[in-house]
This record gives C-alpha cells, structure tokens and sequence, in this order.
C-alpha cells in the first residue's frame, strides 16, 4: 500500500442554485462549522466586488484579460459566463486540497457543475438549493440590497432558466427554514463521507489488521 497516499478520497462538494437562494448563505454558515473541516474552492470573476465582499476571501475579482490568459492557459477546472460576467475555478487550491484527502466545497452555477462531473466523477456531490417561491426570491434579492435593480431583475429572469436543472443534481434542497437546510446538507455531507468506495484505503487497511489478530 502506497503510505504517501491519502486513506480517503475528499468529497467534492457543490452547491448551485438561482441568485438568491441561499447557496452563499449556506455556504458561510458550513465554513463556520470548524468541526466540518470543508475548504471553499474561490473562485475567480470579472463581476464587479460587492460592498460586503473581500477579496480572496469571497472571490478573486480579476479582469476579462486576466480571465482569458487564465483560462486559456488550462489554470481554470472549469468556467461559464453567468449573469453577463465571467467565472471559473482555479484548478491548483482544488487538486491540492483533494490530494490531502480534504473536502472541497464549491458555489458555482449549473455549467460549471456539469463540467466539474465530468472531470472529477464519483468523488463530486451535487446539491441544488430551491427558494420556497419566485416571490420569496424576489424578496431576498431586493433584501439583500447589493445588486443594482437591473441586475436583480436579470437574474431573477435567468432564475427560470437555472431552476430547470434541479434534475441534473444529486440531492435538492428547498431553502425556506435555514436551520432546517443546513442541517440536511450536514447530513448529506456526512453520510457521502461514509460511503465505502471514499474510505476503501483505510478500511482496507483496517480489515488487514483486524484479519491478522
Ligand atoms: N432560508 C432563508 N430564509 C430567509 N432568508 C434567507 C434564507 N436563506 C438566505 N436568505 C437571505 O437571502 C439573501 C440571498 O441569500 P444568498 O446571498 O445566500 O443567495 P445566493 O443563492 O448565494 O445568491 P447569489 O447566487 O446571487 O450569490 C440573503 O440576504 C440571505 O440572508
Ligand atoms: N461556473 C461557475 N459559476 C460560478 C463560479 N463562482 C460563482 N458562480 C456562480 O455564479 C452565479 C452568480 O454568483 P454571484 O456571486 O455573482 O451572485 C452563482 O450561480 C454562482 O454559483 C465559478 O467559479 N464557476
């Protein structure tokens, strides 16, 4: 057995959702949970930074030039262009924290979702966050207050669009309470790090001992 290698193989965990869910909300609150040990993979965007975001820590905010040399260069695990502006994933934080058998927690949209499954298969996790009503997602865009009219009411127009692929996920998630949506992803994520085919090495290596008592 190759001792270098971690005993389990890290869950890639992704949430997507339409703007104003709950998906950062959620994401915040799972990163808080120091006992979760989850890395949140940051991404990069041409979007301009919003008045509560820092970056490096929510985003790092980079321009279209930037965005372009990045991903032709292949530095990027997967892009899309979402609401008018440009995003992707950095591929080196995630291919570092998945080698040290780490979990990785992503917030992007459907795209890039479905590009990430493709390249990191049964190790990905998928879960879509729903609003309770178009109204209510409505009313957290404009509670929120950190988006222009325009670009609430584009999202809010693109948020049909996005909730048609709830099929294309592994678990759904309707946000109304938010305790309550916390709790479930906390149990999804603890019972994806259960599944055998993610700790076959450890449990590999506890079965050689126990067989040889
Ligand atoms: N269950 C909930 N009940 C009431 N308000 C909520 C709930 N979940 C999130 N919110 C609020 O709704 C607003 C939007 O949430 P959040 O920013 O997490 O959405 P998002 O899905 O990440 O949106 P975006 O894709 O635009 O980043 C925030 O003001 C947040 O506090
Ligand atoms: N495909 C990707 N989508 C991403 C990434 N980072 C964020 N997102 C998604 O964009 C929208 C808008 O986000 P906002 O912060 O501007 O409200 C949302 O659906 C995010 O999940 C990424 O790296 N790749």
């Amino acid at each position: 057995m190759d001792l270098s290698l971690p005993l389990r193989r890290g869950v890639v965990l992704i949430l997507s959702s339409p703007s104003g869910a709950g998906k950062t909300t959620l994401t915040r609150m799972l990163l808080q949970d120091r006992a979760l040990d989850l890395t949140l993979s940051i991404s990069v965007t041409t979007r301009a930074r919003r008045s509560s975001e820092v970056d490096g820590i929510h985003y790092r905010f980079i321009n279209e030039r930037q965005f372009a040399a990045m991903r032709d260069a292949g530095d990027l695990l997967e892009w899309a262009e979402v609401h008018g502006n440009f995003y992707g994933t950095p591929r080196g934080p995630v291919e570092d924290i998945l080698a040290q058998g780490r979990d990785c927690l992503f917030d992007i949209d459907y795209q890039g979702t479905r590009q990430v499954r493709e390249k990191m298969g049964a190790d990905t996790v998928t879960v879509f966050i729903l609003p309770p009503s178009m109204k209510e997602l409505r009313a957290r865009l404009e509670r929120r207050a950190e988006d222009a009219k325009e670009a609430i009411e584009r999202r809010l127009e693109n948020a049909r669009k996005e909730i048609a692929r709830w099929k294309d996920y592994d678990y759904v998630i309707v946000n109304d309470d938010l305790q309550r949506s916390f709790d479930d992803l906390i149990a999804i994520l603890r019972a994806e790090r259960q599944r055998r085919p993610r700790r076959e090495r450890e449990i590999e290596r506890f079965v050689e001992k126990l067989l040889s008592e």
